[in-house]
C-alpha cells in the first residue's frame, strides 16, 4: 500500500491508547488519520458510527472477512474487531499516516503484511492502575472489565519482548507520555508536512 509509513498503536484496554491518540490528530490536523475499525461490540456513549468504529453484527463481519476485505481481524473481549483495506487506503489516499488502535493479536497479524508501520506499546504503570482507569471510565461490565485485565496481564508480559515494538510508552503521566509519543513520531511527521509543502 502507498503512502507514508502507518502507525500502530496497542496496549492494554484501559493503557491511553484512544486519549493519546485523540490528542495528535487534535493537535496534527492534516498529518494522521484514524483507521476506523469494524466492530460488533455496542456503541458506548458518544461514539460514532463511522468515526470510532464501524459498528456491525458478527454475520456481516464474517460475511465481509470470508471476501477477504480485511487486513486482520480478532476476537476480543466477546467481540470481533478488524481493520479493513479500505478503511486504511481512505486514509492513505489523502496522503496522512494513518494511525492503527489494535490489540496484540493484531499486532502479530499485521507484522505478517506488507503495510510496514511503525509499532508503538502503549502500556500503564501497573495492573493497579490500569483497573482503576478502566473502572473509572464505566464503560464496562464487570465481566467485560475481568475478561479486559486478564488480556491485559497477557499483553503486559508479551510487550516486553524484544524487537516486538519500535517504541514502548508508560502511559503515567498524560503530558509526558504524550510528548513521548510525538519524539517517538516526529521523523514521520516532518516528512508528511515536507511532503504536503512542496
Ligand atoms: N495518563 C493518564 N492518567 C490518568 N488517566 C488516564 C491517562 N490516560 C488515559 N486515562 C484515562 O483512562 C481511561 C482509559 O483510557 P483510554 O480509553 O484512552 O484507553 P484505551 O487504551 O484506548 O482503552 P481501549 O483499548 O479499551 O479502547 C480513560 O478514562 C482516560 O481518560
Ligand atoms: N485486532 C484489532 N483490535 C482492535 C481493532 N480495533 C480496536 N481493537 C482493540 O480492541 C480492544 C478493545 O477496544 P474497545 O474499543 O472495545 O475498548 C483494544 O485493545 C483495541 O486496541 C481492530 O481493528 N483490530
Amino acid at each position: 500500500m502507498a503512502g507514508p509509513r502507518p502507525v500502530v498503536m496497542s496496549g492494554p484496554s484501559g493503557a491511553g491508547k484512544s486519549t493519546l491518540l485523540k490528542k495528535l490528530l487534535k493537535e496534527f490536523d492534516g498529518v494522521f488519520g484514524f483507521s476506523v475499525s469494524h466492530t460488533t461490540r455496542s456503541p458506548r456513549p458518544g461514539e460514532e458510527n463511522g468515526k470510532d468504529y464501524h459498528y456491525v453484527t458478527r454475520e456481516v463481519m464474517q460475511a465481509a472477512i470470508a471476501k477477504g476485505e480485511f487486513i486482520e481481524n480478532a476476537e476480543f473481549s466477546g467481540n470481533m474487531y478488524g481493520t479493513s483495506k479500505a478503511a486504511v487506503q481512505a486514509v492513505q489516499a489523502k496522503n496522512l499516516i494513518c494511525i492503527l488502535d489494535i490489540d496484540m493479536q493484531g499486532v502479530n497479524n499485521i507484522k505478517r503484511t506488507d503495510l510496514n508501520p511503525i509499532y508503538v506499546s502503549i502500556q500503564p504503570p501497573s495492573m493497579e492502575t490500569l483497573e482503576k482507569r478502566l473502572r473509572d471510565r464505566k464503560t464496562e461490565s464487570e465481566e467485560s472489565l475481568q475478561k479486559r485485565l486478564r488480556a491485559a496481564k497477557v499483553d503486559m508480559e508479551i510487550s516486553k519482548e524484544p524487537g516486538l515494538f519500535d517504541v514502548l510508552i508508560v502511559n503515567d503521566d498524560l503530558d509526558l507520555a504524550y510528548g513521548k509519543l510525538k519524539d517517538a513520531l516526529l521523523e514521520e511527521i516532518q516528512k508528511v508536512r515536507d511532503t504536503n509543502k512542496s
